[in-house]
């Protein structure tokens, strides 16, 4: 009676075995497939009868040998189960996933844990592969990593032209000026302001005047080196950060700034735009104790460009 009952548990535990929602394969010490539960068919579309007995690699050449393989030794070896997460490796069987909820996740993220089993005398004769299917854990993950991304960059960039807002740039000549404490390097500043932009507003409209601003912005961004640093300070503000650049060669590039602003022309609709900037530069010096100092400085001279009549460069 009691084996009866016993047999029956065996039989119920196989049937459960067979249809649950997780992969389960046993591998021996050849990697010759033992058992083969129905997750696993239904996913990689082979039965149990065509792999039973037959090596996994051979059966999946799809399969990443090596690392299976020193995956599967170290619980050969140490005799405890190992781990590993979708993080570490995506799908370690190139399953397909048909999860509606998840419908942009074409593969299943996999979590694999590897279990010794022993045989009656105790030593480890199979190795067992559990296939967890976290798809949806995953991309739930991986959609949250993706809006943070894009916060973060929303929050760090102006909306109008793309480039750094004035927290953001604030903060990065914060810390160039601290870099030149420690390292005397030369750094210099530009600030820069588009002449009478006003009277493109109040002659074109305001949409013309978001046009002067992006396409001035572009312009800027295509003229840095991919170390300067280019900010929108204030609505038709910029400044640009040049580390390892001197006043003298500071003073060339916004020379050749101004030069190339002033022979831009933009479309707005049916109209022709152009414009010209003025322009402040001042490299960092150890008598600037400030940041606030080093910026006023170089407003300074911005302003000093406008009295001179305008789209011209002036120095601190
Ligand atoms: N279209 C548009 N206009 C802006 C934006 N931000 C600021 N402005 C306008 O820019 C103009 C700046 O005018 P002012 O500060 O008088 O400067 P200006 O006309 O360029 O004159 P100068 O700097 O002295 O040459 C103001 O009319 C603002 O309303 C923006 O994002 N888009």
């Amino acid at each position: 009676m009691q084996d009866n009952i016993e047999f029956a548990e065996i039989h119920w535990l196989l049937q459960v075995l067979q249809n649950i929602d997780i992969g389960l394969v046993v591998l021996d010490r050849q990697y010759n497939v033992q058992l083969w539960n129905g997750f696993m068919e239904n996913h990689s579309g082979r039965t149990s009868t065509q792999v039973k007995g037959k090596n996994l690699f051979r059966q999946f050449p799809e399969l990443n040998e090596s690392w299976l393989r020193r995956k599967v030794d170290s619980v050969w070896n140490l005799g405890v189960q190992a781990y590993t997460t979708w993080e570490q490796k995506q799908n370690i069987f190139p399953f397909r996933s048909y999860r509606p909820l998840t419908g942009h996740a074409q593969w299943m993220y996999q979590n694999l844990t590897i279990l010794p089993l022993t045989n009656v005398s105790a030593s480890i004769s199979h190795v067992c592969l559990l296939l967890h299917d976290v798809t949806e854990v995953a991309s739930a993950q991986l959609g949250l990593q993706d809006a943070n991304t894009q916060l973060d960059f929303l929050s760090r960039t102006d909306k109008l032209t793309g480039l750094n807002n004035r927290g953001t740039w604030e903060t990065l000549l914060q810390q160039h000026f601290h870099q030149y404490q420690r390292t005397q390097e030369p750094v210099s500043l530009i600030m820069f302001d588009i002449d009478h932009f006003k009277r493109i507003n109040d002659t074109y409209g305001h949409p013309a005047g978001d046009t002067v601003i992006r396409s001035l912005a572009q312009h800027l961004h295509q003229s840095v080196r991919e170390q300067d640093v280019a900010g929108r300070y204030g609505g038709e503000e910029f400044g640009v950060i040049l580390p390892a650049t001197s006043q003298g060669q500071a003073v060339h590039f916004a020379e050749s700034l101004r030069q190339s602003v002033e022979s831009l022309v933009l479309r707005h609709e049916h109209l022709s735009l152009g414009m010209t900037i003025s322009l402040g530069v001042c490299e960092l010096k150890s008598s600037i104790r400030t940041v606030e100092q080093w910026l006023h400085l170089a407003d300074q001279a911005l302003y000093a460009a406008k009295h001179q009549g305008r789209n011209c460069v002036c120095t601190a």
